[in-house]
């Protein structure tokens, strides 16, 4: 399957809470190119996970409509993958098992010998290419914060995805292990060319992945910048020094600073 253009228009979502109504988003618009990796930043709070939710189909807007390849989301839709900051591996299964879940869930027969050899090896080379050689045995208790979501995002890889969402998935990490899954990031989207959505705190980690960059003003959230990133591909250690570079992280700082978000002391 190929991926496709994410078209979101005049969205909005309002939760009705026990405390009244929060208006988490406020006309959101914004298309996506396929095979883009966009990144979306914003204050605390501001409607980020809200507008991955409504693009995953695991919620409705209350207003707008978000279309994939022309087609309306309704629901969760195959072709996409979600990665979010806790791993959610299943403790009692193995690397392995837990990376092959999504083909048990699509009703994939384990017991067919030919899918198991061959989706065990698919699993094997993700395994390989995050670093994790031979923890395919292992069981996440097993594993550091880091592997754990190295094996996610292998779970999530081994689908196929045509979109790839990601809400803040390196944001339980520590700052060594989190500047490597970077890289690794990186390394895979090479790799597996698909529509990657990333949420993240880290304005230098949306800059250094990014094909573009969204910024999203305090809730109710919306795009209130659109930042395009011309840092050429394969992005390494040099990239972060590139002028360029600091240049975007400047210019999205401005945007905080400017909103009130960021204040100097
Ligand atoms: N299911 C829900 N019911 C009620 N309110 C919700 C629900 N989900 C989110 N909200 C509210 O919507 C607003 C946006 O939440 P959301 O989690 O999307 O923000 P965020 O930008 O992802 O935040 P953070 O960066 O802190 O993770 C918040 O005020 C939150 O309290």
């Amino acid at each position: 399957m190929r991926s496709k253009e994410i078209v979101i228009r005049d969205v909005e979502k309002t939760f009705q809470t026990r405390g009244g109504a929060v208006q988490a988003l406020s006309k959101v618009n914004l298309n996506i190119e396929p095979l883009s990796f966009v990144s979306v930043v914003g204050p605390s709070g501001c409607g980020k996970s809200t507008l991955m939710n409504l693009l995953a189909g695991l919620d409705t807007p209350t207003g707008g409509v978000i279309e994939i390849g022309g087609e309306r989301v309704s629901g969760a839709q195959e072709g996409n993958a979600v990665v979010f900051q806790r791993d959610l591996l299943l403790e009692w299964r193995t690397v392995i098992a837990n990376i092959l879940l999504p083909f048990e869930l699509h009703g994939v027969t384990w017991l067919d010998r030919k899918d198991r050899t061959t989706n065990r090896q698919l699993a094997e080379d993700l395994l390989r290419m995050v670093g994790l050689e031979g923890f395919g045995d292992k069981y996440p208790f097993e594993l550091s914060g880091g592997m754990r979501q190295r094996v996610s995002i292998c779970r999530a890889l081994i689908q196929r995805p045509t979109l790839l969402m990601m809400d803040e998935p390196f944001g339980a990490l520590d700052a060594l292990t989190r500047e490597q899954m970077m890289y690794d990031l990186l390394r895979l989207y090479d790799q597996y060319k698909c529509t990657v959505v990333f949420i993240t705190h880290s304005i230098e980690e949306a800059v250094f992945l990014s094909d573009r960059v969204l910024v999203m003003s305090e809730r109710p959230g919306s795009v209130v910048r659109d930042i395009k990133i011309q840092l050429e591909r394969p992005r390494n250690l040099s990239t972060r020094m590139d002028a360029r570079f600091l240049d975007c992280v400047k210019e999205i700082r401005g945007v905080f600073q400017s909103q009130g978000v960021l204040a100097e002391v």
